[in-house]
Parts: C-alpha cells; sequence; structure tokens
C-alpha cells in the first residue's frame, strides 16, 4: 500500500494515464467499501461509467445498491476508496462535484413548508442560476411533470409520486452532467412515468449520464445501455444486456432470448423452484 501520493507518483508509471481516462469517464469507484458494524454493505466495488451512458444498478433489496449511490454522491462517506465524478473526486472537492452531479436520493429530504415552486426556486438559486433562468426552468418543469396546478401547495401536502416528481425536477434544474437516480419510478404513475422516460431519454441524448437504480426489469431493459448487478455488496455481473446474454447462454444456463429478469435471477443464484405457503392447502 502507498500510502502517500507522491510515492504513489512515483512508484506507479501508469498514474498519468489512469488519471486521463478517470476525467473521461462520468463516473469512477475505486475499491469503495462501506462497513456498517459486522456488514459489510459494500465490498471493493469497482465500476466505471463512461459519459453519456445510461446505466442501470440492479440488486435484490439490501444488496448494497442506496449505500453505492450515497457514497457516489457525497451522502455517505466511503469506509475505504474513492470515487471521482465527471473527474472530479467527491469525497476531496464535494462542493466542486455537486455542481456537477443532480441527485434524486432514495429518502427524500424535501422542505416540507415550501411550495412546489419555492422549492425549484430555493434549489436554483444554491446553484446560482439567474432567476428569469429558474422560472423559465422550474415552469417548464412543473408543467412537463403535471404538476402545474399543485405548484404553489405545500410539499407536507403532496402524494408520495408527487414529492417524488418535485424531487428530480429539483435535481434537474442546473441541468446537471451526471444524474443520480435511486428507485425514480417508484410511486410514480403511468403517465408521469412515460413523461420521466422521456425526459430522461432525451437527456442521455443530449450527452448527460445517468445512473440509476430500479427493480423494474423492464424499465432497464428498455431504458440502460449498459446494466451492472450487486448481490451482497460485491459487483457480481456488469456489461451491455447483449453482453451479459452472450456470458450467461455461454454457460449453458440460459437461452439466448433470455430477458434482463431471467439473467438477473441466474447471476444472484435464484433457482426455478416452488415458492408455497406450507401453511396454506
Ligand atoms: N445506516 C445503516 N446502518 C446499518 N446498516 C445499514 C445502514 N444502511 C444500510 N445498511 C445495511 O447495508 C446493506 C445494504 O443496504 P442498501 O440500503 O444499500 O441496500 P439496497 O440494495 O439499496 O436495498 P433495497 O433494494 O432494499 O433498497 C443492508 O444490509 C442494510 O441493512
Amino acid at each position: 500500500m502507498h500510502s502517500d501520493p507522491r510515492q504513489f507518483a512515483v512508484a506507479n508509471p501508469f498514474r498519468q494515464e489512469v488519471e486521463e481516462w478517470q476525467r473521461e469517464a462520468a463516473i469512477v469507484t475505486r475499491d469503495l467499501v462501506r462497513v456498517f458494524g459486522q456488514k459489510v454493505a459494500v465490498n471493493h466495488l469497482n465500476l466505471v461509467v463512461k459519459r453519456g451512458e445510461f446505466f442501470g444498478f440492479l440488486g435484490p433489496n439490501g444488496a448494497g445498491k442506496s449505500t453505492t449511490i450515497k457514497m457516489m454522491v457525497g451522502l455517505l462517506r466511503p469506509t475505504t476508496g474513492r470515487v471521482w465524478v465527471a473527474g472530479v473526486d467527491v469525497w476531496r472537492e464535494p462542493l466542486q462535484a455537486r455542481r456537477l452531479m443532480g441527485v434524486l436520493p432514495e429518502q427524500l429530504n424535501l422542505y416540507e413548508r415550501l411550495t412546489g415552486r419555492e422549492f425549484l426556486t430555493f434549489t436554483g438559486h444554491m446553484y446560482e442560476l439567474p432567476k428569469g433562468e429558474i422560472e423559465r426552468r422550474s415552469s417548464e418543469l412543473l408543467r412537463l411533470l403535471a404538476l402545474e396546478e399543485d405548484a404553489d401547495k405545500l410539499i407536507i401536502d403532496y402524494s408520495v409520486g408527487m414529492r417524488k416528481k418535485i424531487a428530480l425536477a429539483a435535481a434537474l434544474i442546473h441541468n446537471p452532467q451526471v444524474l443520480f437516480l435511486d428507485e425514480p419510478f417508484e410511486g410514480i404513475d403511468p403517465v408521469s412515468s412515460r413523461v420521466i422516460r422521456d425526459i430522461l431519454q432525451d437527456l442521455t441524448r443530449r450527452g448527460t449520464t445517468i445512473f440509476f437504480s430500479s427493480h423494474i426489469m423492464e424499465l432497464v431493459e428498455r431504458l440502460c445501455s449498459r446494466v451492472g448487478i450487486i448481490n451482497q455488496g460485491v459487483l457480481v455481473a456488469e456489461g451491455t444486456l447483449q453482453e451479459l446474454r452472450a456470458r450467461a447462454s455461454g454457460t449453458g444456463d440460459m437461452p439466448r432470448d433470455a430477458t434482463l429478469e431471467d439473467i438477473f435471477l441466474n447471476v444472484i443464484g435464484v433457482r426455478n423452484e416452488e415458492h408455497n405457503l406450507s401453511w396454506l392447502e
């Protein structure tokens, strides 16, 4: 181990090259670890997400998805390891990193006593956007996300889906380079779900990188250019859907037209067994 970075620079002749691809990538994690007591929630995660990718992050309940996202966005300090977003070290230059990213966390931390519109205005000011621009972007986001009618209602009176949508609007208002979304479609109705999908696809076409976690396999299959699967804190598969399919069918376990759900269940080791309650006759 090289604890002194200068020592590392001398010892590692590839350092410059490494730093170059780090700058070019949208997200890089190196040996990311998070331990809670005896529990290793994330175990030496090494991941590279390229700019403009729509990356789906999958895993069963408790696999480590939210913990990973929290470490990536600066909400939870890693036990060890490092994270770069758009070339910026998230834990060494947190303010600079925050400007480049939009975040929809799992647990929404909203200002309940503000109206939806006030919350967007507040967020826009935080990112030092000009007043006129904040108004323009807020109105457009509220209209697109069908929140116009409730824009002047307090957030405390919003439904689960409305809260998610206003949080998403706040994550988008500064036009971030990298967007982190933890379960963005949970609690969202089909109409808004379609709108959000369209917005996200448009964003990636314009070069935004999206890293999102979801349990909705069909959506991930439809939207994502690449997928990572985490199980018990370990990244167990990663690639395009075609690559994952080819790998799985190469082992003889999967048909060539396997769905993402088939691949997911196979990778995390769920066999095709009957699941019945013994006491139901
Ligand atoms: N603050 C915490 N204190 C202790 N343990 C935690 C804490 N946060 C997460 N964990 C544990 O870390 C593991 C990973 O949790 P995490 O929330 O990252 O999973 P997840 O993949 O997002 O799950 P889900 O799909 O259910 O949201 C779990 O075992 C969880 O109990």
